[in-house]
């Protein structure tokens, strides 16, 4: 039985494996999703999880998240395996991990402020004035203002929105944020400026980012490194060099197609479009 003292604590060295994804296999009926998919997320990395449409992306991280059971294979979270972990360890990973879903997902008939108190009520016991200061600072965090804190959903606009997630997602200092396409549906400033949110939040807090997206701009701009699922299993992964090189067919309609042309050229890659 594991105790506190086996919990990798908070910190730790950037290139800690935190999330380690090995061999999972995932089925509904005869239909295999994921077969044998292996997969390492570091810490402090902006991880980009980019793959077709259908081809597995969101069941792979309820998997991670617990939410869909795996047929086969190991997942370990902050060293800890998923399947063996103590229900009070589990408890703790959960802390230590935030979830931003698609849409954002924010409760409709709770305000911004009770929104992100959600993950505190779940799992604090903080009088209500602490919380009320705490989920405060994660709305200046996420760079909403103050007055955005009693209004509810159905009254921000769709960047606003993504942010309340984040800061829900952040509520309660988590080591990693999984977030499932953060910028679909924003303008593209709306989502430039998401994604330097998210990169600077790896920068000053060292936050591991785990993001799945469509986002090509987001991929080119912030993540420090690309997986790519098809064929229900990492294809390829690496940075965007790497993918820019990639002989894999998926991956160079992908990142040399069309639309990728308009973005990468014209002129050489900025340092921006690289990361780092
Ligand atoms: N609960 C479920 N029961 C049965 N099949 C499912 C279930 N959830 C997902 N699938 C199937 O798993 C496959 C992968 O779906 P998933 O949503 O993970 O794709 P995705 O890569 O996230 O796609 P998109 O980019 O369009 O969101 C699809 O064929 C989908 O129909």
């Amino acid at each position: 039985m594991s105790t506190d003292n086996d919990m990798p604590q908070q910190g730790g060295a950037r290139d800690e494996v935190i999330l380690e994804v090995r061999d999972v296999v995932v089925r509904f009926g005869k239909n295999t999703i994921l077969d044998h998919l292996n997969l390492d997320v570091r810490r402090g990395e902006i991880l980009g999880f980019v793959g077709a449409s259908g081809a597995g992306k969101s069941v792979l991280l309820r998997t991670v998240l617990g939410l869909i059971p795996r047929v086969g294979g190991t997942i370990r979270m902050f060293g800890q395996d998923l399947a063996t972990v103590s229900d009070a360890d589990r408890v703790k990973i959960d802390m230590r991990q935030g979830v931003l879903f698609q849409h954002g997902a924010l409760f409709s008939g709770l305000t911004v402020l009770e929104n992100i108190q959600v993950p505190m009520r779940e799992y604090l016991n903080l009088p209500k004035k602490l919380m009320d200061e705490l989920a405060l600072l994660k709305l200046e965090l996420v760079g909403l203002p103050r007055n955005a804190a009693h209004k509810f959903p159905s009254e921000l606009s769709g960047g606003m929105i993504k942010r309340a997630a984040l800061a829900r997602a952040l509520s309660l200092d988590p080591d990693i944020v999984f977030l499932d396409e953060p910028t679909s549906g924003l303008d593209p400033i709306g989502a430039a400026e998401f994604d330097e949110l998210v990169a600077q939040m790896r920068d000053t807090m060292g936050l591991t980012v785990y993001m799945v997206t469509h986002d090509l701009d987001s991929l080119l701009s912030v993540c420090d490194r690309i997986a790519v699922l098809g064929n229900k299993k990492i294809l390829v992964e690496g940075t965007v060099e790497e993918m820019m090189a990639s002989e894999e067919a998926w991956v160079k309609a992908y990142f040399r197609g069309k639309r990728a042309r308009t973005i990468v050229q014209p002129g050489p890659p900025t340092e921006k479009m690289y990361g780092n």
